[in-house]
């Protein structure tokens, strides 16, 4: 099966928080990534609300129970008890706990399990107690012990950091460098029984060669480039593009 698409709308949040006004509209931007047959919307909401406000969390809730049922909420960052918080308040289908730091201006590696899995195991556990999915977000060449170790903190899966890998947008040779270690670390997560999501810098480019290469892949979150691509095609037809290159 594809992998599936999660909808990253952060940068959606940005365009709209340049003005005082409520557009362009994050909820109603989901609906129509919904409505193209989108899998679910991700949001990254950081300390600063400078993408998603902590309001938007309520509406979009809303949205997917209202009218996208099969669709899932997934909520990313770190987690501080405020965000914690705010995980319990809109029940997302998935968490993915992320190491940022707030002044990070975007995400840019995956925790060291072993070192912090004193750290995450008990939130993965409070996480896990009210039922939902977690995710960790992990580096693309994460080694075998480190795997085991986020394997320890009773995560169900981990998000692989593809970055590096969406970097390499104009040098192919380098590309495949960097799929490799992705498909490596997926293939030592798959054997600890996690699932793998990937994300980050992905886009309609990218993404079949990763999609061909880790077939186990479960989802995918874009946002960056995604929206990106919305301005030139509009969020339905970019949608149903991202859908196909899901496809390998
Ligand atoms: C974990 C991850 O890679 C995404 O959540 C990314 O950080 C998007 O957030 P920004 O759109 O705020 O960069
Ligand atoms: N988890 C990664 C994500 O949600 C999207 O990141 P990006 O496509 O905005 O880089």
């Amino acid at each position: 099966m594809p992998a599936k698409l999660s909808v990253n709308l952060n940068a959606i949040a940005m365009l709209r928080n340049r003005r005082d006004l409520p557009w362009p509209s994050v909820a109603g931007l989901g609906r129509i990534a919904l409505e193209a047959g989108a899998h679910g919307l991700t949001v990254h909401p950081r300390p600063d609300e400078r993408h998603i406000r902590f309001s938007d969390l309520p509406v979009l809730r809303a949205l997917i129970d209202d009218a996208f049922h099969q669709a899932e909420f997934n909520i990313e960052g770190y987690p501080s008890e405020a965000f914690l918080a705010l995980v319990e308040e809109h029940q997302p289908d998935q968490v993915t706990l992320v190491p940022d730091d707030p002044s990070q201006a975007t995400s840019d590696h995956g925790w060291p399990f072993r070192e912090r899995l004193g750290f995450l195991k008990p939130v993965v556990q409070r996480l896990k107690r009210q039922g939902f999915r977690v995710s960790l977000f992990c580096d693309p060449d994460a080694p075998e012990d480190e795997l085991a170790a986020a394997r320890e903190t009773g995560a169900d899966r981990v998000e692989l950091y593809t970055g590096p890998y969406g970097a390499c947008f104009d040098d192919s040779a380098k590309a495949a460098i960097e799929l490799e270690k992705l498909a490596e670390t997926a293939r030592l997560a798959a054997g600890f029984g996690l699932g793998v999501n990937a994300g980050h810098d992905l886009t309609v480019d990218n993404l079949p060669a990763i999609a061909k290469r880790i077939p186990a892949l479960a989802e995918v979150s874009i946002g960056h480039g995604l929206t990106a691509d919305a301005l030139e095609h509009g969020m339905a037809e970019t949608v149903r593009r991202f859908l196909r290159a899901c496809k390998g």
